[in-house]
């Protein structure tokens, strides 16, 4: 038996070290386990892949057919199984087809994930909506059916007073990143109870793919509460608490408890909150971000997604970007995401206009299920209170409490109109073609809500009836829309996975202990620039997901480089503070590219003692 003395570990240890800087030398991995263990774990299994040296060394020599197949073959095998999938479900129904693709990509995850995450990466554009939106919503929906095995960790309602040991349960020492939901709020698809976990299984393989975070440093985690679904609780199949949600106190304390035993285990991770309703989203962001270094993913990255967008409205027109301040923008829907990006907006509009009196510049109209949110509504509530129209400078007549949106669209005629009410088809043909008086010369359509089915209107609908002119964004992926005549409509996505992995990856190798407003502005200042004017002119708003480490590389720069401004960075690693404060942008970026993980095959060594 191959066996490593202390000395030879220390050399290993130093030469994984100089792989940081050098990212051509593959780096060794020890792990603590041998033999079948090995081949059923997916963070070092390699499948037929193992070379002879290493069955021999790990005792895995007969456990495998004797052919060893090199990455490359692989990947071409699975890439393979892929296409033969696609062929074979030809005439099957969308959602048969996409959760056939979503379970082999899945498999092979529990499998090998080098590999899992190398087709990811290479073909990101093509499964990224198989592992994230819209897909994920489905297999979430369908979770109770399709689970086979556990991913990440769940803390229930039943586990109050465990969690400090619990937390000890998960096999890392070291985690950099975790994604936590209470399921209440999945996409446009409401309370999915402890089915929600999907999602953020789905937004850490986006921080693998996008920002290069280690599979083994990332942890997807459900916080089950209960759930108020009640087709969820009478499913016998249901695999999470058969209660109602926690509220008030009770809620809180599971919450609190939590967020105490993960930064007791990991004082440096990064909390990335996604999917809870919004009343628990604007409170747990409230409570913990100025003690934690944790953010709000659907009110934050979702905000300097949009703002992003919005600027490149401005731009697409033609004009300069201080005009955004006299952009008349509608946003339909006033939950977490709708509150978010509207007080981003009105941050950014105080800062061009160097004024924070709302009065006088108040281009937002806000739409609820109630239809337009004014001063006049009974019991407004206190986050969408700074944008309820009142009476004053600059209101539009005859536009009272509770006006439809159709009314709203036909009397404000405004620049922009941003869906994210979660309402599939909300944007009419009657509103999308009242867009056409809009005062803008390139009227912006916005129908972020996700999944597909949830999207205010398709791509299609928006250009067929608000005109060819527009700019268009979508959260979920639509196909380009063919106008005729050669011309097409661009679809944008306006989703949050331009930001929260730059967001995520800047903060952990700045190493600052807050995610302040500067670092959000820093990032979503980021990607607005990132176009150039001919793609904008093009309707062009956001960069392809292909080059999606491109801009998250980019993105995370910026963040360290704000983190480094507001004297919050402590360095990373070996990479002290100083060292990142005297950092020019150009470096702060290599630094960034250098300190992403990348899947390729290490060779395992072996180590005694645990
Ligand atoms: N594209 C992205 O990056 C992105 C990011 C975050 C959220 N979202 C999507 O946005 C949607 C909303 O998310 P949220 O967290 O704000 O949810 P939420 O539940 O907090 O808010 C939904 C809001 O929509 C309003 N609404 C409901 N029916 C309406 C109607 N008929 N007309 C007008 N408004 C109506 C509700 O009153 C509420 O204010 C979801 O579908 C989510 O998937 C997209
Ligand atoms: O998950 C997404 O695709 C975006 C966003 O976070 C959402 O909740 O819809
Ligand atoms: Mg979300």
């Amino acid at each position: 038996m191959w066996k490593v003395s202390r000395a030879a570990m220390m050399n290993l240890r130093t030469l994984q070290q100089v792989r940081r800087f050098s990212l051509a030398i593959p780096g060794p991995c020890i792990v603590h386990k041998r033999g079948a263990d090995i081949l059923h774990d997916p963070w070092f299994n390699k499948d037929t892949g193992f070379p002879l040296t290493e069955r021999d060394r790990l005792g895995l020599r007969g456990l495998l057919p004797p052919r060893i197949i090199s990455f490359d073959e692989q990947y071409e095998r699975f890439m393979e199984s892929f296409r033969s999938l696609e062929k074979n479900t030809k005439n099957e129904p969308e959602k048969v087809v996409a959760l056939a693709k979503w379970r082999l990509l899945n498999r092979l995850h529990d499998r090998n994930e080098t590999l899992y995450y190398k087709v990811l990466i290479d073909n990101i554009e093509a499964f990224a909506p198989i592992i994230y939106t819209p897909t994920v919503g489905l297999v979430c929906q369908n979770y109770a059916g399709l689970f086979r095995r556990p991913r990440g960790m769940y803390f229930s309602a039943k586990d109050k007073g465990e969690m400090m040991s619990m937390i000890y349960n998960w096999p890392s020492n070291k985690v950099d990143m975790i994604v936590v939901t209470d399921g209440s709020r999945i996409l446009g698809l409401g309370d999915l109870g402890v089915q929600g976990i999907g999602i953020p299984i789905g937004k850490l393989d986006m921080y693998v793919a996008a920002a290069g975070i280690n599979p083994q440093r990332i942890l997807p985690i459900m916080l089950d509460v209960g759930t108020n679904n009640k087709k969820l609780l009478d499913n016998p199949l249901y695999l999470g608490v058969r209660q109602q949600r926690l509220e008030g106190d009770e809620y809180r304390a599971i919450v609190d408890e939590f967020i105490e035993a993960v930064y007791t285990r990991w004082p440096r991770a990064i909390v990335q909150f996604e999917d809870f309703q919004m009343k628990w989203a604007f409170e747990t962001l409230h409570r913990y971000r100025n003690k934690f270094c944790m953010f709000n993913d659907d009110i934050q990255g979702t905000a300097g997604v949009a703002l992003a967008g919005l600027l490149g409205a401005v731009r697409a027109q033609n004009r300069p970007l201080s005009d955004f301040v006299k952009q008349k923008i509608v946003v339909v829907g006033a939950g977490s995401a709708g509150i978010g990006v509207l007080s981003t907006a009105k941050q950014a509009v105080a800062r061009m206009t160097g004024d924070n009196e709302t009065a006088a510049h108040n281009p937002f109209w806000l739409l609820d299920k109630d239809g337009l949110v004014t001063k006049d509504r009974k019991n407004l509530d206190s986050t969408a209170a700074p944008f309820a129209r009142g009476f004053g400078v600059g209101e539009i007549e005859g536009l009272g409490e509770g006006a439809s949106l159709l009314e709203v669209v036909k009397k404000v005629k405004p620049h922009v109109l941003l869906g994210l009410s979660g309402v599939g088809g909300i944007f009419t043909k009657e509103v999308l073609e009242a867009m056409r008086d809009s005062d803008s010369s390139r009227p912006a359509i916005f129908a972020m809500s996700n999944p597909t089915m949830n999207a205010e209107c398709t791509a299609a609908d928006a250009f067929k009836y608000a005109g060819e002119n527009i700019v268009f964004a979508s959260g979920s992926p639509f196909e380009n829309v063919n106008l005729g005549n050669g011309k097409v409509g661009h679809v944008n996505q306006a989703n949050n996975m331009y930001l929260f992995p730059g967001i995520g990856l800047g903060t952990l190798l700045s190493g600052s202990h807050f995610i302040t407003d500067g670092m959000l502005q820093a990032a979503a200042e980021c990607l607005a620039s990132y176009m150039t004017d001919e793609q904008i002119k093009n309707g062009i708003l956001y960069p392809s997901i292909s080059s999606i480490r491109h801009i998250t590389t980019e993105v995370a720069a910026a963040v360290v480089q704000e983190a480094v401004a507001e004297e919050l960075a402590e360095g990373y690693c070996e990479v002290a503070a100083k060292e990142l404060m005297h950092m020019s942008k150009d470096e702060t970026v290599e630094y960034v590219a250098r300190n992403m993980w990348f899947p390729v095959y290490n060779p395992l060594v072996h180590e005694k003692g645990f």
